[in-house]
Formats: structure tokens, sequence, C-alpha cells
């Protein structure tokens, strides 16, 4: 009888804990980071006692769809998967935030902002959070109830970031990461995060400064990591004449370009003019705009882009990317892994992921080592540039319980203006005249 109890999957609870969190001064083209981010932290609690934990993105928006999803939940099993999106579907409603198709994120660079993305963001923590427990109770890793890994590493490429020093107004913590506004200063802080986790390849955020600057930021990271793959992303900043002279003059440096251009028909004509210049075209990366399943048709069938930077929040969970990963294989298009301000349990639940899908062809992109504070007893760490895939049952991760109080009493704490990620009001900090730049600002 017990034994039963202690394997009973069945939900009792849902704990809901939106935090935020220390971020840097990075800058990109819209504006600034704000001193703390939005992350919203869910529990899953069993019938057999045990608790699993999920992130994803913490902006007002995806908790008041988040809610009536944790309502809903208890009475399910933590293996009911598969009914998850339409539960979310039937009990969540659409978001006052998500205005249409159209809509795009003002705030986070995150591509297309409909109901149906922000409902999936919502769902992927949530189906995280019951691998989670799933897997502890089966004694099982949470890459071996998505069918086995294939690697027993995950590479991660350092994600660097033009920046200040400090938040405008003093506001924020402090780190000593100085300012890095110019090659000299992006290649400091290359030298640093290698030495620091062992990186071996890298990405610039672009779409900060003109784009010769960027170019010789690129031309000065190739000097001085000869060899070394290098990426280049300006958040759909450029024109489709911009992108093509920067691709032109770093055609033979990077690995890949990275949204260049903003949305699938500035990419798809990118991409043919590469492709009339004959030779191997270098690869266009995105992660704006193809976060949707519903985006996939017409930029696949339109060779729009050659590798999909996956993200779980953004495609509903770790299922929803190996699928994705199945699309991409039939197509010819690469994957990597995009990831925007996140804590380790994000991390973790990246790396189950991209430890099982069979093909993954660049290191992914992380932002935690950015990211000074964590809900964890214990950091994920990176060995020469990788995440150890672990055999731990779960997500192989321990909440701490009062860092994951004290971030939400700053939470708690804050009068509102932080709870949904802005980079622009940021900016106006330091600049009252600034707007988000309309497209293309260069
Ligand atoms: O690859 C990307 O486009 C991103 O990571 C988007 C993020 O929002 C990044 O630009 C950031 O946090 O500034
Ligand atoms: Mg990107």
């Amino acid at each position: 009888m017990a034994a039963t109890r202690a394997h009973d999957l069945t939900v009792t609870e849902v704990r809901l804990t939106p935090v935020l969190v220390a971020d840097p001064p990075l800058l990109n083209t819209q504006g600034v980071h704000q001193p703390y981010t939005p992350r919203l932290i869910v529990e899953v609690v069993t019938g057999g006692g045990v608790t699993g934990v999920g992130e994803t993105y913490g902006d007002t928006a995806y908790l008041d769809l988040a809610r009536p999803l944790a309502d809903a939940l208890p009475g399910h099993r933590v293996t009911d998967l598969n009914a998850l999106p339409a539960l979310a579907a039937r009990v969540c409603g659409d978001s006052p935030d998500a205005t249409g198709p159209a809509a795009v994120d003002a705030a986070g660079l995150r591509g297309v902002r409909t109901a149906d993305k922000l409902r999936r963001s919502v769902v992927s923590a949530v189906e995280v959070a019951c691998l989670d427990a799933w897997g502890k109770t089966a004694g099982l890793p949470v890459h071996a109830l998505l069918g086995g890994r294939v690697r027993d590493r995950v590479d991660y490429s350092a994600y660097l970031f033009y920046r200040w020093a400090a938040h405008p107004q003093g506001r924020g913590e402090r780190d000593d990461w100085g300012a890095a506004l110019d090659p000299d200063g992006i290649v400091a802080q290359a030298r640093r995060l290698v030495d620091l986790y062992g990186f071996g390849s890298f990405k610039l955020k672009g779409g900060v400064l003109p784009p010769d600057e960027e170019i010789a930021a690129v031309r000065a990271l190739a000097a001085a990591f000869p060899g070394r793959p290098l990426r280049l992303d300006p958040n759909g900043a450029w024109s489709v004449a911009t992108s093509l002279r920067v691709a032109a003059a770093l055609g033979d440096t990077l690995e890949y370009l990275e949204d260049p251009a903003s949305g699938t028909g500035a990419m798809a004509e990118v991409a043919a003019a590469l492709r009339a210049r004959g030779g191997t075209p270098l690869p266009l990366a995105t992660n704006m705009c193809v976060t949707t399943f519903e985006e996939i048709p017409e930029a696949f069938t339109r060779g729009a882009v050659q590798v999909v930077l996956s993200d779980h929040h953004y495609w509903g969970g770790l299922r929803a990317t190996c699928e994705l990963a199945a699309l991409c294989a039939t197509f010819g298009v690469g994957l990597s892994m995009h990831s925007n301000t996140h804590l380790g349990i994000s991390l973790a639940a990246m790396t189950h992921a991209a430890a099982v899908v069979p093909r993954l062809d660049h290191a992914c992109d992380t932002h935690y080592p950015w990211q000074t504070e964590d809900v964890l007893t214990e950091r994920l760490a990176f060995h020469g540039g990788a995440v150890t895939v672990g055999d731990a049952p779960g997500l192989g991760v321990t909440l701490d319980r009062d860092r994951l109080a004290a971030l939400h009493r700053r939470w708690l704490d804050d009068d509102g203006a932080l709870r949904s990620r802005d980079d622009a009001a940021a900016m106006r900090r330091a600049d009252p005249d600034w707007r988000v730049p309309a497209v293309p600002r260069w």
C-alpha cells in the first residue's frame, strides 16, 4: 500500500512563484536589460509526495495564463503530457497581451506574440515540472523519459554582449565585468568567458552599434580566437541590403548569421541573394521568424533559414522540441538552441532536450553565465564550454527554497515596473527620448 502511494503520479498541488532575477546592463537593439528580470518557477507536487520543478518567462502575461492552468492541473497525472496543450487552450483563455497573430513582442525579441505561443511557454514549464516529478518517482533522468540521450555533454557558446559597466542611476546589482562597447572590450569579455567556462565558440549580440563597428568586433574575435565558430545576431535590425553587405564582409568568418533582417520575407530575400552569389552560401539562423510550428512551412519552403534556434519555452516543451528537430531534419535545416535570460532549471531542461535530439549542429546559446543568482542549491557547471548530461533522477537539480523566497520577495516588493521585461523603458533611464527603433534600423 505504502509503495503504491509513493508511486502515485497524480498531481495534488501546483505552486507558481514569480521571481525577479538580477540581470546586468546588456545592450540589444531595443534597449538595455532591466536590472531585474521576471521568471516564473513552477512546482508540481504528486500524490507520492514528489515535487517537480519547471521555469519559464515570468512576465505578467505569462503569469496570468499560468494561474488557471495551475488550478486545473490537480487530478491529472504527471504522465498526461499529451493532454497538456488542449487543457491549457481550454482553461487559460487568451492573454490580453497577445493581440493577434501579427503582434510582435516589444520587449524580449521573441518573435511573433500570439496567445497560442504564450500558452505554449507556460505549458513548457508545466511539462518540465511534470517530467521532473515523473523522473524522480521512477528514478530516471528526464532524458530517459524522452527516449534516451544520444550525447553525454551539450556544448554551449559564449554569449557576448555590448554592455555598460552599471545600470543607469545606480540601479540593480553591480558586477566587475566593466563596459564592453568596442572590439577590444568584446574580445576581453570573450577571453574572460573562455577562462571561466572553457567555451569554444562565440555569439555576439549585435544590432546595437552601426554595422561596421560590429563587423570590426567580429573580425577582432576571429583574430583573437582563430578557427573558433563565430556568430552575429542583430535581432532583425538590418535592411536586406545591409544584411548582404555584412554577409559579404563576414561570409568567410561566421558559421552563421542570425536574424539579420526582420521577418520571413526579408530573410528569404537575403538567403536567395546569398545563394545567387554562388559557392557555399552563409547560413542564416533564426529565433525570431520561426518560433512556432505555423511559421515553418513558409520559411522552410522559401529557404529563408538554414538553422532554427529552438527554445523549449516558445515551442511548448521538451517533447515539442523533439518534434521541431524532426521537422528540421526532414527539411535539411540545422538545429541549435536559443536562450533568453534564464536560471538553472531552464538550463537543465535545455540540456536534457539537447541531449536527446539526434542532430544538433551548433553549440547552444545560454545567458546563464550572466545570471549570478539562481534558485538552485548548486549551480550548473560548464566544463570545456559544455554541461554534462547527468543520470540523476528528473532534471537533476534541487530547489533552494530560501533563494526562491528571496527572489520572490523582490518580485512582491516591486511596484510592477519590472514585472514585465521592457528593455526600452530601461534604456529611457539613460536616454529619456529613447524609443524602440523602427526596423530596419540600419
Ligand atoms: O538570440 C536572441 O535573439 C536573443 O537571445 C534575444 C534576447 O532577448 C537577447 O537579445 C537579449 O536578452 O538581449
Ligand atoms: Mg537571436
